[in-house]
């Protein structure tokens, strides 16, 4: 999944969404449900997504004890979803017990999910993290063990910012994703953002995946705003 664009489809309903496709009618496009849109549609918004032949991101950011990780993640692997993700601040064991979880709820013959860990936010600063995580260490540093951690656990790569990306596949290596929220165009306000970068940015850094919700969703025209960040991303000479 290296080049990938994905739109956070952050939206209270089914209605909103479908609004918001209008426009995209005849593309193919790879889509993230988060909490919002999961938890007020369930496991059948997904069901129509994918019947729609979109590619789906199921961004739940799973964190608890590995055996609820565990069972939660078979049950979610029954929905199809190209990519899902937990914090990595649950540990290795509760990493490989979400594994474990895709495997088994995965039906036999389909590739089970791809699962990536959450490193810190892309709406935690290092001065944030350091007061109230108590963890002393600069960012950086803590975002590539928790990197480190997640393939260490059999994770096929991480949510990071494009601020990190570079070091991330130096120490994890090439084939380990890095997928980057916190994605704004220079002219954007950031938002609750920290750690912003543009779509350009991302790709002179190497990332996998950018991630774009508010910039593309809370824009005068959805569909202009996509196709321009999309040539951004792609090194398309605007
Ligand atoms: O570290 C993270 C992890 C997830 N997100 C999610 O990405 C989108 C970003 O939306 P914008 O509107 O482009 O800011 C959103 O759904 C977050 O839940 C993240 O931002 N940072």
């Amino acid at each position: 999944m290296n080049n990938s664009f994905i739109i956070a489809l952050d939206f209270p309903d089914k209605k909103g969404v479908t609004q918001f496709l209008q426009p995209f009618e005849n593309e193919k496009l790879f889509l993230k449900v988060g909490m919002e849109l999961y938890y007020q549609e369930g496991p059948q918004m997904i069901l129509d997504l994918k019947s729609q032949g979109h590619q789906i991101f199921l961004d739940l950011k799973l964190h608890d004890i590995p055996n609820t990780v565990k069972s939660a993640m078979k049950g979610l692997a029954r929905l199809e979803c190209d990519l899902v993700n937990v914090h990595a601040a649950g540990g290795a064991e509760m990493m490989s017990a979400a594994l474990e979880g895709l495997e088994q709820g995965t039906a036999t013959g389909k590739k089970r999910p791809l699962c990536i860990g959450v490193t810190q936010l892309t709406s935690t600063s290092e001065e944030q993290m350091q007061a109230e995580q108590l963890i002393q260490v600069p960012l950086q540093e803590s975002v590539l063990h928790y990197a480190s951690l997640s393939k260490q656990a059999g994770l096929d790569g991480v949510v990071c910012s494009p601020f990190e990306a570079r070091d991330i596949r130096e120490q994890c290596g090439s084939s380990f994703l890095t997928v980057t929220p916190g994605i704004r165009l220079s002219t954007d306000d950031i938002q609750d953002q920290k750690r912003a970068a543009t779509p350009d940015f991302a790709r002179e850094e190497g990332v996998s995946a950018i991630v774009v919700g508010r910039s593309i969703t809370r824009a005068e025209d959805s569909a202009v705003a996509y196709h321009h960040i999309k040539q951004l991303w792609e090194g398309v000479r605007l």
